[in-house]
């Protein structure tokens, strides 16, 4: 296995502070509070239409302009999508590590794909990944396992290892029959055993190590 595919959201990099400013900025917008950061933290992970759904039923606003507070949203989060935005630690060390030890990188996120990859742009780290697939890429994103699957597809090293930090990783990674590392300092809901995974670390410098004992079986 020499194809690694990663989530982005809570996996590569803290982006809730930022997703947090858009959704309160559409809120604003519609004369409402702004919401606290765990609050919007807990409705990441199926993209950000399913996060407007959650804010929507969570304020009262109408449910029948999902569509157009979805848009609103998206408008304000491209504008600003890496303000507040930061790898974890240790990331920007192992990515170049990976690449030399011969690993094809690919990033596979629920996150619609321009504010993906303006995000990668913005943080310098566009360049070590080969195919980015994002929330809106495909008729449908994860936990459908296509996204992962055309993501390994486009790597062009076969089926490899999927890295996230979330219930909707896990399943993905289950459902397209790949192995999944479990990244616990992200925005998972559940306790880590709640989650089907073959490794677990919340540290990138234990991240090769972790690679080779899964790639070792
Ligand atoms: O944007 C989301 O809701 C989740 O994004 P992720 O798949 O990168 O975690
Ligand atoms: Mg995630």
């Amino acid at each position: 296995m020499t194809a690694i595919v990663f989530d982005l959201d809570g996996t590569l990099v803290d982006s809730a502070p930022d997703i947090r400013a858009a959704a309160n900025a559409m809120l604003r917008d519609q004369g409402l509070a702004p919401l606290d950061l765990p609050t919007i933290t807990s409705f990441i992970g199926n993209g950000l239409p399913k996060l407007v759904e959650r804010v929507i039923r969570h304020t009262g606003l109408d449910m029948a302009r999902h569509e157009e507070l979805t848009q609103l949203t998206l408008d304000h989060y491209s504008r600003a999508s890496c303000d507040l935005t930061a790898p974890y630690p240790g990331l920007r060390e192992v990515l170049p590590q990976l690449r030399e030890a011969g690993f094809a990188l690919g990033i596979c996120t629920n996150k619609p794909e321009a504010p993906a990859r303006d995000i990668l742009d913005a943080l310098d780290l566009a360049g070590f990944f080969d195919a980015v697939i994002g929330g809106d890429t495909l008729p449908v994103r994860k936990p459908d396992p296509e996204p992962l699957n055309r993501t390994f597809g486009q790597l062009g090293r076969g089926a490899g290892i999927y890295v996230g930090d979330s219930e909707i990783d896990a399943e993905t990674a289950r459902r397209a029959g790949v192995p999944f590392l479990l990244f616990t300092e992200g925005y998972r809901k559940s306790p880590v055993e709640a989650l089907p995974h073959n490794a677990r670390f919340d540290r990138y410098a234990d991240l090769p190590a972790l690679i080779e004992r899964v790639q070792a079986g």
